[in-house]
């Protein structure tokens, strides 16, 4: 299955860089540098198309990108953000104070709103629900999209903090469901 993945546009709290995780946040004023990465990235996305499926997750700042790339897609909760749970609406780095090496080196040890464990879970649950399609297109989040990379390539996603997805970043890759 080929997967493309782009991050949602910048939202105000990715600005400040506080955490989102399940909090709905909206995508801020397009902005003219913005308006040029989607057109680089309609480029590409017309050299993979057509797509078999387009999926985003429950949160609006997914489905508003989206739209503005032109795509109606369907709704997958698989796809939602990590949830960070205590650490939602407060700035990244201080999550990072708190679990140092752990969350660079460790992440499957920790717990937040919900487990990494759980959270791999739900990547590989979606690889297997989706197996049978050959092209996909999702609209998602930093983390589910670092996570999926690391698992693609490491066979688990401990690797996802040391993987940088910028918002409105463009990735393709292939990977095989084992089930
Ligand atoms: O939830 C967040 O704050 C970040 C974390 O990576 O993800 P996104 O902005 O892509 O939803």
């Amino acid at each position: 299955m080929q997967i493309t993945l782009i991050r949602h546009l910048p939202t105000e709290w990715n600005r400040k860089t506080l955490l989102q995780g399940r909090r709905d946040i909206v995508i801020s004023q397009v902005s003219e540098e913005v308006v040029k990465g989607i057109a680089r990235n309609q480029n590409v996305l017309e050299e993979l198309s057509p797509f078999d499926l387009v999926l985003a997750s429950t949160l609006k700042r997914t489905h508003q990108t989206a739209q503005l790339y032109g795509y109606k897609c369907e709704t997958e909760g698989l796809l939602d953000e990590l949830d960070f749970g205590p650490f939602e609406g407060i700035p990244k780095a201080k999550m990072i104070d708190r679990y140092g090496d752990t969350w660079f080196e460790n992440p499957k040890e920790l717990v937040l709103g919900e487990s990494l464990k759980n959270f791999e879970d739900r990547i590989v649950q979606f690889l297997v629900k989706y197996k049978e399609f050959s092209t996909i297109l999702v609209f998602g989040h930093g983390s589910w999209i670092r996570a999926l990379l690391s698992y693609a390539q490491c066979g688990h996603i401990n690797n996802m903090n040391k993987i940088e997805v910028l918002n409105n970043s463009c990735h393709t890759l292939v990977v095989n469901s084992s089930d």
